[in-house]
């Protein structure tokens, strides 16, 4: 029997708990970035939200208005050093010092068939997914070790990092990079006191998925049914996991990637179900 998740509001950390903590958010304004921000800004933390798109960058904005700490937003593409380092001279500036926290939430996807992606399609995905994370890791990784502060970065990723993700092959191999990383950095910035993790949500259906994935999922995706647990996620639930990693209580947990997916990902069955082509999936046609 599903059991339903305590209700958009609460939260098992105490009132106040990120008060005077900034937080970034990459792709804040959307979606599960943005349910993230909303759960950091309810426990009192500064938000800042770091996107590419006006329109986005309003809509975290719009989400953040009714919580007390300071909320902010800088258009930022993560695929750019320079901008993501003018991107966090804004938000200290705007939060009054650093940030403690970062969510490496943004990152790019749309289905298609292996053979058929182009060179681009397939940089652009691996560039803003796997090497905007690196870089936004790399810039706020800097600030803190050249003031000796602790830090906490948390990456999201995708559970086909373990498996593969036919139909998704860019986004699955910069996902699979983004754990590796998560695991390196977790070692090298451990002894100067950032701790980094790994972040994979599940089924959490949103208004926000963009038309090519919903349209992919649609057939099967916001079915309770289909979940071992017996249920989808709701967006407030990954947001609650986020700020348990970077909480004090999570303060040695590092390294490790954290999936938030009622065990969907580890489903096997006796005989599997038949094969059906990636084409056919996509509803493309013969090759
Ligand atoms: C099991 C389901 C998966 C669950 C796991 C993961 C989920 C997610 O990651 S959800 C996050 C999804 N959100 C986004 O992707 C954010 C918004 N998306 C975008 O901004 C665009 O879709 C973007 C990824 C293409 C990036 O935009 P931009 O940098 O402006 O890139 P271009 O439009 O210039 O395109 C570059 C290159 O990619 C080709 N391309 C774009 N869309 C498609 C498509 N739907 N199918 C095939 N190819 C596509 C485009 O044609 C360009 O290539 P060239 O034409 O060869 O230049
Ligand atoms: N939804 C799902 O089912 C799953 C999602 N995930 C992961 O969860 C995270 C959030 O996904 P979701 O909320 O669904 O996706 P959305 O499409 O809603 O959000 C993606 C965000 O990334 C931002 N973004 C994309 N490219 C850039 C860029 N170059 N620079 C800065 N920001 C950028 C977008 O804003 P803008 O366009 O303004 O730049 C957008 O706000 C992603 O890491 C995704 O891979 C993992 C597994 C499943």
């Amino acid at each position: 029997m599903p059991v339903p998740p305590p209700p958009l509001g609460r939260s098992a950390l105490h009132p106040g708990a990120f008060t005077g903590t900034g937080v970034v958010v990459t792709g804040g304004g959307t979606g599960l970035g943005r349910a993230i921000a909303v759960e950091f800004a309810r426990l009192g933390a500064d938000v800042a939200v770091l996107s590419r798109k006006d329109e986005h960058l309003r809509a975290g904005l719009a989400a953040l208005a009714e919580f007390p700490g300071t909320a902010t937003a800088h258009p930022c593409d993560i695929r750019d050093p320079d901008r993501i380092a003018a991107a966090l001279d804004a938000v200290e500036e705007a939060f009054g010092g650093r940030p403690r926290v970062l969510v490496n939430n943004a990152a790019a996807n749309f289905p298609a068939a292996a053979e058929e992606m182009s060179p681009n399609a397939w940089r652009t995905v691996v560039d803003i997914t796997l090497n905007g994370t690196f870089l936004c890791a790399r810039e706020f990784a800097r600030r803190h070790l050249a003031a000796d502060t602790p830090a906490t970065i948390i990456n999201v990723g995708a559970s086909y990092a373990w498996t593969g993700g036919p139909g998704f092959a860019h986004s699955a191999a910069a996902k699979a990079g983004v754990k590796n990383l998560t695991e390196s950095l977790a070692v090298e910035w451990g002894p100067y006191g950032i701790t980094v993790n790994g972040l994979v949500p599940g089924m959490f259906p949103h208004r926000d998925m963009t038309a090519d994935i919903r349209g992919n999922l649609d057939r099967a995706h916001d079915k309770d049914d289909r979940q071992p647990v017996g249920r989808v996620g709701s967006p407030h639930e990954l947001g609650w996991a986020a700020t348990f990693l970077a909480s004090p209580y999570a303060g040695f947990i590092s390294g490790h990637t954290l999936v938030v997916d009622g065990a969907n990902w580890q489903r096997r069955t006796l005989t599997n179900p038949p094969v059906v082509p990636v084409r056919e999936q996509l509803g493309l046609g013969p090759h």
